[in-house]
C-alpha cells in the first residue's frame, strides 16, 4: 500500500487515539458496578457520607473531589493526573497542594514542601466552601504533613461530614526518587485510622509492615490481609510491582501478555482479585496517582469499594492502553487520562476524517490478528505466506499511485494545489521507491487475486463519488500502514529475521509516519469544506478501506 516518504513533514501531529476494546469487558463490568450503589460502606465510624445525589441535573456525575497531593509540573502525576482522572471518571477535581516538585518523565530532580501552615489555609478554604464527595491522598512529602492532614480529617469526623478517603501512600516515584522523607514514612500509619481504603504498590506495602516487597501475588495477598487487619482499614495492594511472565505480542495498544493483578482486601480480610492484561508499555508514570483519583471518585459517585475498584482498574487499564499514543517525553511518560472519552465523543476541533479513525480503531485491532501481521510481529513470518502478500501488494500499488495521481488530477482542478502537490508526490513514491522494499524482499507481481480486485474496485468506485470520497478512500492504507509500523516496530523480538526487521524498519520509518499525518491533515481539512452527505459518503469510504486492508493483510 502506498505512502510516501517525500512529501513533506506533517504541521500537525496526529491525534489518533484509539480506542481499545478493554479487557474483560469492562462496560460490563462497570454495569455490575453500577448496579452496587447505595451498597457502598460507609466510612468508619460516620453516619454515611454517601452520594449527594443529583443535586445539579448531571445525575451522580460533577461531584466534587479533592486530591490533597504533591504537584507534577509535566502532568503526568500527582495532581495533574488526579485532576484529570477525576473529570474523566465524571467527578469535579479540587486540589490542595502539599508540594511542589520539578519533576519530568526521566525523574524528580527537586521537592519543596511549602510551609505546613499553608496546606492548612488550602484545607480550610476548599473544605469550608466546597465540601468534596470524597478525598483522595496522594504524595505528603513530610512527617509534619502527615500530621496536619490527619488533624484535619479527623476534625471533618468530629463534624461528621467526613466523606470517604482514599489514601495512595506514596513514598518513591516510578524513576526511583523518593518523595516522602523517612520519617514520613514512619509516620504514615497515623493516617490509617482516618482513611477508608489504602493503596500501596508491592515495596510501599513492604515498608508498610516492616517487611519485603511481595514478589507473587499470593505474597501481595498475605501482606494485604495484614495492613487490613491491623488497622481495620481496606487495602488495594497494586500489583504494577510484583513481576510478571510478559512475552511481547501484536494484540494491543502496547503488547499484552499475561497479567497484572492488584488485591483488595477488606478490612474483615475477604479477598477480591483485580487482573488486567499486562501492558508492555514504558508510560507507567502516574499510574497509582490516576487509580487512587479514580477509585475516590467511584466512591463519590456511589459505589462500594469493590465496584469502585473494579471501575477504577478498568479506567486505568484503558488509560493505560492508550498511552503509547500519547508520546510525552523521553522517559516514563503518562497515561492517556482522556483517550477514551475523545475516542468515544470525539474531541473539540477533531476533523471528521481524524474522528472517524478514532470510532474504527477497535475495529481496526483486527489487523493485528490478521496472518500477515500476526506472523511480521512473530519475528518469523513463513516466507510463501510473505510472498504472496508482498507480490499482491505490488500490484495493489501499482492501481493504487494511479488513483493517488487522479485525487492529485482532481485536487489540482479545484486549485488545492497543495493537495495536488502531496498527492502527486505520493504516487511517484508508491512507484519508484516503496516497491524496492517488495523486489528487495524477492516479490513479483502477479495478476491481482479477488481480494487486490476488490479493494482495486473499491477505490474506483470512490473515484467515481468524486475528490472527497476518494481522498478519504486512500486514507486508511497511509494511516494503518504507519500504525502497524510503529506498533510492530514495538514488539518485534530481538532475533526476529531479515524480512520482518526491513518490513517493520520501513513502515516504522518516521518520514512515512509525517506522510501519513500529513495525509490525515488534508482528509480532515477537505472534509471542513464539505457538506454532510460528503462527509458521510467519506467516513464510508474510510471504513470501507479499513475492511479492504484488513482482508489484504489476512492471506
Ligand atoms: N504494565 C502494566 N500493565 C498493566 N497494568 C499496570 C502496569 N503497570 C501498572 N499497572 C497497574 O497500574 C496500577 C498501579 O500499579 P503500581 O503497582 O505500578 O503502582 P504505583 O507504583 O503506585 O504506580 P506508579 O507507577 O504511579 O508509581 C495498578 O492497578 C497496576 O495493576
Ligand atoms: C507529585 C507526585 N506524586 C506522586 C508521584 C508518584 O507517581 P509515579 O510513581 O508514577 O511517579 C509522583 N511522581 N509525583
Amino acid at each position: 500500500m502506498r505512502r510516501d516518504r517525500r512529501a513533506g513533514p506533517a504541521r500537525r501531529r496526529r491525534r489518533a487515539f484509539r480506542r481499545r476494546r478493554r479487557p474483560g469487558g469492562g462496560q460490563g463490568r462497570g454495569r455490575r458496578a453500577g448496579s452496587a450503589r447505595r451498597r457502598r460502606l460507609a466510612p468508619r465510624g460516620l453516619g454515611g457520607g454517601g452520594v449527594r445525589g443529583s443535586l445539579t441535573g448531571l445525575g451522580n456525575l460533577g461531584l466534587p473531589v479533592l486530591s490533597v497531593a504533591g504537584s507534577d509540573p509535566s502532568g503526568g502525576a500527582g495532581i495533574q493526573a488526579d485532576l484529570k482522572a477525576i473529570a474523566a471518571c465524571g467527578g469535579y477535581g479540587m486540589s490542595v497542594v502539599t508540594a511542589l516538585t520539578a519533576q519530568n518523565t526521566r525523574g524528580v530532580q527537586g521537592v519543596h514542601v511549602p510551609p505546613v501552615e499553608f496546606l492548612v489555609q488550602q484545607l480550610r478554604s476548599v473544605l469550608s466552601d466546597v465540601p468534596p464527595a470524597a478525598i483522595k491522598i496522594g504524595m505528603l512529602g513530610s512527617a509534619e504533613v502527615i500530621h496536619a492532614v490527619a488533624s484535619e480529617l479527623s476534625a471533618l469526623e468530629a463534624a461528621g461530614t467526613r466523606p470517604p478517603v482514599v489514601l495512595d501512600p506514596v513514598m518513591v516515584a516510578t524513576s526511583g526518587d523518593r518523595l516522602l522523607t523517612p520519617e514520613g514514612e514512619a509516620a504514615m500509619s497515623r493516617l490509617f485510622a482516618h482513611v477508608d481504603i489504602v493503596t500501596p504498590n508491592a515495596p510501599e506495602l513492604g515498608a508498610l509492615l516492616g517487611d519485603d516487597a511481595a514478589s507473587c501475588t499470593a505474597d501481595l495477598v498475605t501482606q494485604a490481609r495484614r495492613l487490613a487487619r491491623e488497622h481495620r482499614v481496606w487495602v488495594l495492594a497494586k500489583g504494577g510491582h510484583v513481576p510478571v511472565e510478559a512475552t511481547p505480542s501484536p494484540g494491543g495498544d502496547a503488547a499484552a501478555s499475561g497479567s497484572v493483578t492488584d488485591v483488595l482486601v477488606s478490612p474483615e480480610g475477604e479477598v477480591s482479585s483485580l487482573s488486567h492484561p499486562f501492558l508492555n508499555t514504558r508510560n507507567t508514570h502516574g499510574t497509582g496517582c490516576t487509580l487512587s483519583s479514580a477509585l475516590a471518585t467511584f466512591a463519590a459517585r456511589g459505589l462500594g469499594w469493590l465496584a469502585a475498584s473494579h471501575a477504577a482498574t478498568d479506567y486505568l487499564a484503558a488509560a493505560l492502553a492508550g498511552a503509547d499514543r500519547l508520546a510525552i517525553g523521553s522517559g516514563h511518560g503518562p497515561v492517556n487520562h482522556l483517550g477514551e472519552l475523545w475516542a468515544g465523543a470525539g474531541a473539540p476541533g477533531l476533523g471528521a476524517a481524524s474522528a472517524a479513525w478514532l470510532r474504527l480503531a477497535p475495529r481496526a485491532e483486527a489487523t493485528y490478528s490478521t496472518s500477515v501481521v500476526a506472523q511480521l510481529a512473530s519475528g518469523q513470518p513463513d516466507a510463501g505466506l510473505m510472498h504472496r502478500y508482498l507480490g499482491q501488494d505490488l500490484a495493489y500499488l501499482v492501481d493504487y499511485a494511479d488513483r493517488l495521481d487522479a485525487a492529485a488530477g482532481l485536487a489540482e482542478a479545484r486549485g488545492a494545489i497543495e493537495d495536488a502537490a502531496f498527492w502527486a508526490a505520493s504516487a511517484t513514491a508508491c512507484r519508484e521507491e516503496e516497491p524496492q522494499l517488495h523486489l528487495q524482499l524477492g516479490a513479483e507481481v502477479p495478476a491481482p487475486d479477488s481480494v487486490t480486485a476488490a479493494y482495486a474496485q473499491h477505490l474506483a468506485t470512490a473515484e467515481a463519488d468524486g475528490y472527497e470520497a476518494l481522498a478519504a478512500a486512500l486514507l486508511p492504507c497511509f494511516v494503518l500502514y504507519a500504525e502497524v509500523g510503529a506498533r510492530l516496530a514495538r514488539v518485534l523480538p530481538a532475533e526476529a529475521n531479515a524480512e520482518a526487521r526491513a518490513w517493520v524498519t520501513s513502515y516504522a520509518d518516521p518520514g512515512f509516519a509525517a506522510s501519513a499525518a500529513e495525509a490525515m491533515d488534508r482528509v480532515d481539512a477537505i472534509a471542513a469544506g464539505a457538506d454532510e452527505p460528503t462527509v458521510a459518503l467519506m467516513e464510508a469510504a474510510i471504513a470501507e478501506s479499513l475492511e479492504r486492508e484488513i482482508a489484504f493483510f489476512d492471506r
